[in-house]
């Protein structure tokens, strides 16, 4: 269903960084995602709200190919960044996932020391010369992911030995240092605690200034915390898309009026 308001009215036109057009997604014959037409700001954090089953996760996979891993899964239409065809042929997948970097649900380090979580990315796509240029990536994303501190003095011991909100603040660095542009975050904070929680969502704030962030979250209140865009997912159709205060606010369809009221999802 296409029943949205024009975009042209609720984006900021010439500070577009992806975009997506007439956007389809099936498993097998299941129709996940429906004509999804979107677009995602720079310097902006955009929320994925919905249902369990809307399409939120996939939908977001589209945005940097992850569905490609998914044997059943076929995408159609266009994912637009910067103006470019992601899906086109000419796109490496892995060059386009430095550039558009996830974070999983659950922290996911490698079975590595923190250096080399940080260290592994920079070193395939060739970002540093020598030790030394490593190095200053390896402390610039820690410091950006808001955990150098905590773990500047223990480098060389394993990432799988922090706790779960410094975990996940090391796969946030990890995700960032490969300089991507687009920061996916599918559920990010819910294998944390509260106060992780806090963290990462001051994290996603801070990082804001120099990334698009595009959140998936179960949690309205997250939400209305971190973003300034939000997208509400319903059926696998995007069934509105504006400002985060106007969604939680004055949601122009029902079905949002639904979800945000807790009659739906
Ligand atoms: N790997 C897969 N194989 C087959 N079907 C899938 C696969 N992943 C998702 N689906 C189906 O696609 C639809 C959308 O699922 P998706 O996980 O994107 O929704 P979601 O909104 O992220 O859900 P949740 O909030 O529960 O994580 C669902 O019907 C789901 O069953």
């Amino acid at each position: 269903m296409n029943d949205m308001r024009p975009l042209e009215r609720i984006v900021d036109t010439d500070n577009i960084k992806i975009s997506a057009k007439g956007c389809q997604v099936y498993y097998g014959d299941t129709h996940a995602i429906k004509d999804v037409n979107v677009e995602i700001e720079g310097n902006t954090v955009t929320a994925f709200i919905g249902p369990s089953g809307c399409g939120k996760s996939t939908f977001l996979r589209c945005l940097n190919r992850m569905n490609d891993t998914i044997d059943i899964c076929r995408v159609e239409g266009e994912i637009l960044l910067d103006g470019e065809n992601i899906y086109d042929r000419s796109v490496d997948p892995v060059q386009l996932r430095a550039k558009v970097g996830m974070v999983f649900q659950k922290p996911n380090p490698f079975p590595k020391s923190i250096y080399d979580n940080i260290a592994y990315g920079p070193r395939i796509h060739g970002l540093a010369r020598t030790k030394a240029d490593l190095d200053v990536i390896v402390e610039k994303s820690l410091r950006r992911g808001a955990i150098w501190n905590e773990v500047k003095d223990r480098l060389d011991k394993p990432g799988t030995g922090l706790s779960g909100g410094q975990q996940q603040r090391l796969c946030i660095a990890r995700a960032i240092a490969t300089e991507p542009e687009v920061l996916l975050m599918d559920e990010p904070c819910s294998a944390l605690d509260p106060i992780a929680t806090s963290q990462v969502e001051e994290l996603i704030d801070e990082l804001r200034e120099q990334y698009s962030v595009v959140i998936v979250t179960h949690s309205m209140q997250q939400a209305a915390r971190v973003s300034q865009k939000t997208a509400f997912f319903h059926l696998g159709n995007l069934v509105e898309f504006g400002e985060t205060g106007q969604i939680f606010t004055k949601p122009q369809d029902p079905r949002t009026e639904s979800y945000i009221s807790g009659k739906i999802g």
